[in-house]
Formats: C-alpha cells, structure tokens, sequence
C-alpha cells in the first residue's frame, strides 16, 4: 500500500527533475499507431497536461498514417508508400489533410482543451510555420522542409496557449504538401530550441533484438546509432526515428526519447524516474548520472 509519506517522497523525488525542466520546450511527436486506443490516447494526454502543469513548454507533433490508410480504403483508392513515405497524388493529399489537419488536430487540442490546457491547433501552413519544396517528383506532393518560421508557435507559447500541430506544409504559391511526422518534429525541435524531443510509438524503444521485447537499449549515443544500423540491429520504421533524433540532437537538442504510448503513462515514467522506460538518446559528451533525464 502507498501511504502518504510514500506520496510526498515521490512527489520529493521528482523535485530535481521539474526544476531542471521549468520553462524548457519539448517537441512530442505522437504517432498514429499510438493512437488508435481512446483510453491510452486520454493517459499521454493527461501526461502533457501534467508537463504543462509544472512548467514545461510541449509543442505537439502528430502523425495519423492508420487513419489515412484507412479513409483512403474505405475512398476505395489506392495508397503507396516508398521508403515511409506516402506517394501523395491530390486525390490522397486531400484525403491526408482532411484526416491531419481536419480531424486529428483539432481532436487532439479539444482534449487539452477538456483538460484544462488550452490548446490550438494549426497545421504547418498556418502562419507560415512550415515551407517546404516537393521533394521527388516520384512521390507527388511530400514536401521537404525548407524553412520554420517559429514567430506563430512562440506567440501560441507566450499566450499560454498549446500548439498541436499537423505534418501538412506551405508550398508554392501556398498549395499544401505532405511531410512525415518524424521530419516536421525534427526540424520543429531544432528551430525552436526544444530541449527535448520525445518519440511517441508503438514498440517500447530501440531494442538490441527486435525479436526481443527484453532487450531493450536504455540509452544510445549518436555513434551508437551509426554502428547498429551499419550491423543491421537497427532497421525498418526505426531508421527514419533515429535519422530524426541525430538531426535534431545536432541541431541543438539536448535529448531525444523514444517511447511507447501505448504504456499507460510512459511519459511521465520516462521524464522523471531514474531509469526511464524508453530509449534517450544523447550526444557522446552528454554526462549521464544520478538518474538524470
Ligand atoms: N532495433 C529495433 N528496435 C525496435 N524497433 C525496431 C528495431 N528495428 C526495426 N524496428 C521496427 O521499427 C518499428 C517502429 O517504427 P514505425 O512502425 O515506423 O513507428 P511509427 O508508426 O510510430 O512512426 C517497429 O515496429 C519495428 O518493427
Ligand atoms: C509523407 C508521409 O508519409 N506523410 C505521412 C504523414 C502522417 C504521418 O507521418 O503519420 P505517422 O506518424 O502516424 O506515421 C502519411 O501520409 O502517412
């Protein structure tokens, strides 16, 4: 049984950690295969609530490929990935802005909203936060990140406001373009000086047997990452999550986290207990001890 001075240690304990996150952005990408559960969906959002509560800054990144997936099947059109990404004709990039832009976001803000944070949500073009080019003509309408303008989300910020956010870019002449969620959180974490960027997914980190749910690696530095792809332990899905921690650890943000949303609580357990529950990864230089996250 917990008692009450099991409560205040624990509340204690977690002193250090709000302290060294007071104030700090983190950019939290939450994935569509993270989502698909109503109840686990309510407990990361009451863990970004609580983020918010002590002070943190979360900015909001998500993804919502199932959902796509799904409108365009039940359309009856055809869909395509290549290397990840989405060949986006523009019957589908309609389809993709419907479901991100008109549907997941402003669901995802009304949460925060219900939950006493109040929350926007936007979509890259808004403001003109996000511009981006076609990146290959093969792939239609999937953007690549050109430019972030931060002024729209730092004013969201400033007025206490939560910023949900939806991987659909400006392009020319204000025509809409298609970019993966992993991207858009990388290169919003950059520009925004995010201290963090976590990695919501459905797998419980980068586990050093992808067979083997025990095995998963607590920490990795870059030239980790480097070395177990090159030896095939990293592979699939999780490469274009490890090309987004690296970006964005060079880039200037502090630590990466990725972590398993469908394990009630996660966020919380990861950002402020000793040993986490996901994979962080770090720079070589990043001192890592007495359980700091
Ligand atoms: N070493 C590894 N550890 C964990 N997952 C791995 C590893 N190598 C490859 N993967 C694959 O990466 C997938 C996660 O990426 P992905 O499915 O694209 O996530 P999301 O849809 O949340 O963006 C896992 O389901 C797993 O199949
Ligand atoms: C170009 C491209 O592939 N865009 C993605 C955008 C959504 C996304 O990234 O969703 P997840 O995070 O759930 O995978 C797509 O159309 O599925």
């Amino acid at each position: 049984m917990i008692t009450a001075d099991d409560r205040a240690e624990i509340l204690i304990d977690s002193l250090g950690y709000i302290q060294k996150f007071h104030n700090k952005i983190v950019v939290i990408k939450y994935g569509g295969n993270a989502m698909l559960n109503n109840e686990l969906k309510a407990s990361v959002i009451k863990d970004i609530v609580l983020l918010k509560y002590i002070g943190m800054n979360p900015v909001i990144v998500h993804g919502g490929g199932p959902e796509i997936t799904q409108l365009m099947e039940l359309k009856g059109i055809h869909t395509e990935f290549v290397n990840g990404l989405r060949v986006t004709t523009p019957e589908t990039m309609k389809v993709a802005e419907m479901v991100l832009t008109g549907s997941i976001s402003p669901e995802i803000a009304s949460l925060f909203n219900a939950n006493g944070v109040p929350s926007v949500s936007m979509s890259g073009k808004d403001g003109k936060t996000i511009l981006a080019k076609q990146k290959d003509p093969a792939l239609g309408l999937v953007g690549e990140v050109t430019q972030i303008n931060t002024e729209y989300i730092f004013n969201l910020i400033e007025g206490g406001y939560l910023p949900v956010v939806s991987p659909i870019a400006y392009g020319e002449s204000g025509s809409s373009l298609n970019i993966n969620s992993d991207e858009v959180a990388k290169h919003l974490a950059t520009a925004l000086g995010a201290d963090k960027l976590i990695l919501i997914t459905d797998v419980d980190g980068v586990l050093a047997d992808p067979q083997d749910n025990k095995s998963l690696i607590s920490r990795l530095t870059l030239t980790e990452i480097k070395d177990a792809i090159k030896s095939g332990v990293i592979t699939g899905g999780m490469i274009p999550k490890m090309d987004c921690c690296t970006g964005a650890i060079e880039g200037g943000v502090t630590r990466c986290h990725i972590i398993n949303g469908t394990v009630p609580h996660s966020i919380i357990i990861e950002l402020f207990t000793k040993d986490g529950i996901g994979t962080m990864v770090t720079n070589e230089e990043d001192i890592y001890e007495n359980g700091n996250r």
